[in-house]
């Protein structure tokens, strides 16, 4: 069966510059993609080129193995049969829920409507107007209008970025139950890592108009390919260093970085959950292992309680370099107590110091 969407060296020049420039994508059948990255870096640009809203300079769109962009052919969005839910959802304000959903569908199909209202969880609501519904309600009638012609491929745009905080987690799982029930092959927008982790399948992380890493949410937060990739995701920390003989060394001891020229600048990058805490025993540590390497001796700096976790801030011994780690609950330690810290070093990923994902130079940990 052909790949429900396809995208291949999509580029968008707008005052001279490429704001969308070689993206590939694929999504399959029942799959939920998350094109996520910074504010500006060229998502939506990339959508409304696939929903055939606006026009590539270069690249070809397929949808369901048909060419419905490229440079000789511009199908019409209409002619497209994508499912389109943007951020401002705009139900029509004088058509209650039910005829917003059935608003699409070419003849009348009331039970089509009556079906996808109940899994929406809104049957009740059904005669009411969208003035009359909460924005989380709002938005499961936009899902079901977009779900109704059983498009093959939806494009969701922010569809969650209006609603009240508390809400949005329910949102996002209903929402995704009724996509896997569909099989619909989703591609969403969205500028939120925690939102891209929670309902993708395959996040595309994308910057200055490049998709710079595909995978699946485990594997992108855990393989980031530069530094940039593995910020996104989470506070992180980052050691400096330089590369001689293949070792660049640090507070936590020595770090292989091999294929690296000698005096190559290197960044050391771990996230702060991944930092263990020992207390000192008269300026003792736990002994050096094989996957955490060599403790660091080091002083607080400042500790924060966030709510679920603590942040702790620290500065090492050797190298004074500046380390904050997190710990589950309250742990307010006192400013200059003396603790040991320790990484695994499967945890750590060493990058070339300014490389970015298209620079050759890139080697993982
Ligand atoms: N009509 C236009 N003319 C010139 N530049 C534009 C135009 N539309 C968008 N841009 C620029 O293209 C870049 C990409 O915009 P786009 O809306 O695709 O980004 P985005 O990643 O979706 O951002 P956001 O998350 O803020 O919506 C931005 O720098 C934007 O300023």
């Amino acid at each position: 069966m052909s790949v429900p969407l396809q995208v291949e060296g999509l580029t968008r020049i707008l005052e001279g510059r490429a704001v969308v420039d070689g993206v590939d994508l694929e999504v399959g059948e029942g799959r939920v993609t998350c094109l996520l990255g910074p504010s500006g870096c060229g998502k939506s640009t990339t959508l409304r080129i696939i929903a055939g809203v606006d026009r590539q300079d270069a690249g070809v769109v397929r949808l369901a193995g048909k060419t419905v962009a490229d440079s000789h052919v511009h199908e019409p969005p209409e002619a497209r049969g994508v499912g389109l839910m943007f951020q401002d959802f705009a139900l029509f304000p004088h058509l209650t829920a039910a005829r917003n959903v059935g608003f699409g569908l070419r003849g009348k199909d009331d039970a089509r409507v009556a079906d996808l209202l109940d899994r929406v969880g809104l049957a009740a609501h059904a005669v009411k107007y969208p003035h009359q519904l909460s924005g989380g309600e709002q938005q499961r009638v936009a899902l079901a209008r977009a779900l109704a012609p059983k498009p093959r491929v939806l494009l969701m745009d922010e569809p969650f970025s209006g609603l009240d905080n508390r809400l949005r987690d329910g949102i996002r799982d209903a929402t995704l139950d009724v996509l896997r029930e569909e099989g619909t092959a989703v591609l969403l927008v969205t500028h939120e890592p925690d939102e891209a982790m929670r309902m993708g399948d395959e996040i595309a992380l994308m910057r200055g108009g490049r998709i710079v890493q595909r995978a699946a949410p485990y594997n992108i937060y855990n393989q980031p390919v530069d530094r940039d990739a593995a910020a996104f995701f989470s506070d992180i920390n980052c050691i400096e260093g330089e590369v001689h003989g293949a070792l660049t060394q640090t507070p936590f001891g020595q770090f292989l970085t091999p294929g690296l020229a000698d005096g190559t600048a290197v960044d050391i990058v771990f996230r702060p959950q991944h930092v263990r805490l020992d207390f000192d025993r008269e300026g003792r540590g736990p002994a050096p292992t094989p996957t955490e390497g060599t403790p660091a001796r080091a002083h607080v700096v400042r500790a924060r309680f966030m709510g679920k976790e603590s942040l702790v801030d620290f500065r090492t011994e050797i190298g004074d370099a500046l380390v904050t780690a997190t710990v589950p609950a309250v742990f307010l330690p006192k400013k200059d107590l003396p603790m040991w810290l320790s990484i695994r070093r499967d945890r750590c990923f060493v990058f070339p110091r300014g490389a970015s994902a298209h620079d050759p130079r890139i080697v993982g940990a």
